[in-house]
């Protein structure tokens, strides 16, 4: 069985740890905080993270960077986009050529507006990249509850070889070649479940989140083809299923955080409520700014972009929204 290294043991990180550890395979799970670290090790569960998991004895967690990638061939970036160029930095040294760099956070870099497949190979000077996404919730991988992702690569053999890694009877792995379809399908979800939430925070009802999530479709579909990306990936695992899964599951920060702001609280005071990543905020910012930039009209994602980030009121954003010059659909 192969050696894997996780790096970043949030959420997913250790979800992703306990599936494949169960699997057989040897994982080497690094974080930055000791007390993390700690738990791992010693009390076979990640409390802040992933609490009432237990973590199999084959997975051993680290601070130190050099020694958990040294032995394995796969390292996966599991820490969220805002810090993958960072860490791309911090193990540079460390990556030699036989390694395969497998990244699972959902966004894209604000400054730049680079997917993260951009961020890692021009960091790491490596072809050998992997995007895993789709609808996966953290809480229900690491309970073996029936999930598919999918993952993408310019090098689709490498993708061959990471969907026999993570495959398992319970989580059901596919490739798709539209590497730029599936990063901006995972990304731009979020906006929209943020969105999402806001509405079921307000107090808006099904049919006010399923237009949320049509319409936001519809965003995702125009912004991913103006940027490359093919419409058949994001009514796929990528882009539809993870929306599904996003706006309609408590599991969700970002729907959650949606909730939040919904009911009144600054999107500071929500996140810190959520207290894990909330992609959509930081992805909400940078797309607003790709569209401005491209000229794709976003309609949700310039409201949500507003309540965030200029304190409108986001019930007027909904009306706002609402009393648009009127339009055909399609
Ligand atoms: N949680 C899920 O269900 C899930 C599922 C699929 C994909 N994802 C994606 O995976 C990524 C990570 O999400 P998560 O849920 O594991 O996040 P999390 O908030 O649960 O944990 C983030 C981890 O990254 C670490 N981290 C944050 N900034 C760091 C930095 N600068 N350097 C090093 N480590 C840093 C934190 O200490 C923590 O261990 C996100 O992009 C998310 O969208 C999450
Ligand atoms: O909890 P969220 O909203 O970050 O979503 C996590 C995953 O992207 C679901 O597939």
């Amino acid at each position: 069985m192969e050696n894997i290294t996780f790096l970043g043991g949030g959420s997913f990180g250790t979800a992703l740890s306990v599936m494949l550890g169960k699997k057989g395979s040897s994982i080497t799970l690094w974080d930055r905080k000791t007390s993390v670290v700690e738990d791992i090790n010693i009390k076979k569960e990640n409390i802040k993270y992933l609490p009432n998991i237990i973590i199999p004895s084959n997975v051993l967690a680290t601070t130190e960077l050099d020694k958990a990638i040294e032995n394995s061939k796969y390292i996966v970036l599991a820490v969220p986009s805002h810090a993958v160029r960072t860490l791309c930095r911090d193990i540079k040294e460390f990556i030699t050529k036989d390694k395969v760099i497998i990244s699972i956070a959902k966004g894209i870099d604000e400054e730049s507006g680079d997917r993260l497949s951009q961020v890692i190979k021009s960091e790491l000077n490596t072809e050998s990249i992997v995007i895993l996404s789709g609808p996966s919730h953290a809480e229900e991988v690491a309970l073996d509850i029936p999930t598919t992702v999918v993952v993408s690569s310019e090098n689709m053999d490498i993708a061959k070889e990471v969907q026999d890694l993570f495959m398992t009877n319970k989580f059901r792995v596919y490739t798709n070649e539209d590497l730029i379809g599936v990063e901006v399908g995972g990304a731009v979800k979020n906006i929209i479940a943020l969105a999402a939430g806001i509405s079921d925070g307000i107090g808006y009802g099904d049919n006010t989140k399923a237009a949320l999530m049509t319409r936001g479709m519809s965003e995702i579909v125009k912004i991913g083809t103006k940027l490359g990306g093919k419409k058949e990936t994001f009514y796929g695992l990528a882009g539809m299923g993870d929306l599904i899964v996003t706006c309609t599951s408590m599991h969700s920060r970002n729907r959650r955080a949606g909730i939040l702001i919904g009911k009144g609280l600054t999107t500071e005071e929500a996140c810190r409520e959520v207290g894990m990543v909330v992609e959509g905020v930081k992805a909400c910012k940078a797309f607003y700014k790709l569209s401005c930039k491209l000229e794709v009209n976003m309609p949700i994602t310039e409201i949500l972009y507003k309540v965030l980030f200029q304190d409108k009121d986001a019930k007027y954003g909904v009306y706002e929204l609402m009393t648009r010059d009127k339009k055909n659909e399609i």
